[in-house]
């Protein structure tokens, strides 16, 4: 699903209002309809409603809600700021309209002084300030307002966004003067500052409502950020013929874990194994090779000369795909071991955990990452490798477009939803996941899973998509069946299979 920004979302109105066609009026009357129905759906006509309505089409929005709440019998008190004397055409309507309507009982229209109704607890109050057409942070008396808002115990409903908060970048914002709202009915599409974990506060419960924006124009519209729908993956599901054997699903290489981190490395193998590769081999240190055995029988062991540390890089002719860094530890040797073991692989690689922090150590060891790599950081070892402090998720996300772009990488940005930045600047948001999956070691088996997907015969782009999605999808499996308190990494590779059989189940 596309996610389009402020000026895209302008663009699909004008495109639905030409060649539906229906009048910009209308579709807003529509819109209006939807944010009616989802909140007589929710309270009842008993429920006290106070609407604060802006000066543009949100506004507009809020005051034919308004109108179609006071029609259902519901008590309505409308506030309509119109501070600098300038509607929106379709504001300046649904004025009219309102006023005409009998049903309403309280209209103020606020052009200067301002005396703000009480809000109380079983009140519920629509935001309609301000909407997708912000394009400042609010300050003097709407930030008041906000604030004044937000200390009241009434429920409050967004119309489309919380007012005051960007649909993009909230870098600069002011955060203190954003609503923080118990429910965002948002219009047609998620945007993309919803997807920021910093930014949950203010939006609450967020639900879509289909007002029926042209298919046509949404398809034609080419957008830099999307999220990932499950039917996406169905065409890439590599199928396995009846007669493989296990040379023919790829051999994958693990290199993982230093003394005491012996888990990293159990985890991250096992979860390969899980995605449908032949074969499976672990470099590790010596001392974990008995636990490695004992653990992961089916894995092939190669041992490293030292006790407790990777230190000498592996022949990789024979492998089709090499995961590298979980639990690695940061020794130096260990840090010119993963270097040359870059140079010296062909086949496609991914690094993780302190692979990434090596990397982050010597960051000009950067330049020399092939072409294709994948890039699993959380967003701590991401601001390590860009060598940078982020004020928030939106400038961290541009960091890792960039990076992406400029290395030809694949990068994933864990978190609640990950984000993949392609090389060629796009960036993909995963749709699954739980907040049960912020665990020790969960990154380690999205690391094997991914490893596992790139020898089994995926391309960088298929097994980062369907690696994010299965990790995220067995999360969620593994939450409903144990509770989203009690997931643990091992959790995840157990419900593996389940994942697995979900997606292959609906394209076999
Ligand atoms: N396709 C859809 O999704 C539809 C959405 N609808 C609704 O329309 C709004 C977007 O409406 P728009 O008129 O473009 O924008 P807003 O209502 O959000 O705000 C524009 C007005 O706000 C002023 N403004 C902007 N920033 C500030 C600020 N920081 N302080 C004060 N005033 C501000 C701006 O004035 P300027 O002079 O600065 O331009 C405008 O007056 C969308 O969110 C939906 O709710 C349609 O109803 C249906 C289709
Ligand atoms: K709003």
């Amino acid at each position: 699903m596309k996610i389009f920004t402020g000026a895209q979302i302008r663009e699909l109105d004008k495109y639905t209002i030409e060649h539906e066609p229906i009048k910009s009026i209308d579709l807003m009357e529509r819109a209006a309809r939807a944010l009616t129905r989802a909140i007589t759906d929710r309270w009842g006509n008993c429920t006290k409603v106070v609407v604060f309505a802006g000066p543009g089409n949100n506004g507009g929005d809020a005051l034919a809600v308004a109108r179609m709440l006071a029609e259902r019998k519901y008590s309505v008190s409308v506030y309509l700021f119109n501070i600098s004397g300038k509607l929106s055409d379709d504001c300046t309507t649904n004025r009219q309209r309102l006023t005409e309507c009998k049903a309403v009982k309280e209209f103020t229209e606020v052009i200067n002084e301002f005396d703000p109704p009480k809000l109380e607890s079983g009140m519920l109050v629509v935001d309609g300030l301000f909407g997708s057409g912000l394009n400042k942070p609010l300050a003097g008396g709407f930030a008041s307002l906000v604030k004044y808002i937000n200390q009241s115990s009434a429920t409050v409903v967004s119309i489309d966004v919380p007012s005051g908060l960007m649909t993009e970048d909230n870098t600069y914002n002011v955060r203190a003067n954003i609503i923080k709202a118990n429910v965002t009915f948002t219009l047609q599409n998620k945007k993309l500052s919803f997807f920021f974990p910093e930014n949950q506060k203010f939006i609450g419960e967020l639900n879509v409502l289909d007002i029926g924006l042209s298919k046509d124009g949404m398809k034609s519209l080419s957008t830099h950020y999307s999220v990932l729908e499950e039917s996406e993956l169905y065409p890439r599901i590599l199928h396995r013929g009846d007669y493989s054997h296990k040379g023919d699903m790829g051999h994958a290489l693990i290199i993982a874990g230093s003394y005491g981190m012996a888990g990293a490395a159990i985890l991250a193998t096992k979860a390969c194994l899980r995605s449908g590769v032949g074969k499976v081999t672990v470099c590790t240190p010596r001392r974990n090779n008995d636990i490695m055995q004992v653990s992961v029988p089916e894995a092939v062991m190669c041992i490293d000369k030292e006790e407790t540390y990777f230190s000498e890089a592996v022949d990789a002719t024979d492998f089709d795909a090499i995961g590298i860094g979980p639990g690695l530890g940061q020794q130096e040797s260990s840090a010119i071991a993963l270097i040359t073991q870059i140079r010296r692989t062909q086949a496609p690689i991914v690094i993780d955990a302190d692979g990434l922090n090596m990397l982050s150590s010597h960051r000009a060891w950067l330049q020399q990452l092939p072409h294709g790599i994948i890039m699993t950081p959380h967003p701590k070892e991401y601001e390590r490798l860009a060598g940078n402090h982020f004020s928030d998720s939106y400038e961290r996300l541009a960091s890792a477009m960039d990076m992406a772009e400029r290395l030809h990488a694949f990068i994933i940005l864990k978190g609640h939803y990950s984000a993949l930045c392609m090389p060629d600047g796009n960036i993909v948001f995963n749709p699954t996941g739980n907040a049960g999956m912020a665990t020790a070691g969960s990154g380690d088996v999205l690391t094997g899973i991914i490893t596992g997907l790139l020898a089994r015969g995926y391309k960088q782009a298929d097994a980062c998509l369907l690696g994010m999605y299965l990790h995220g999808l067995s999360g969620d499996i593994a939450a409903q069946s144990l509770g989203v308190e009690s997931v643990v990494a091992s959790d995840l590779i157990n419900y593996l299979p389940q994942a697995f059989k979900h997606l292959y189940g609906i394209v076999s």
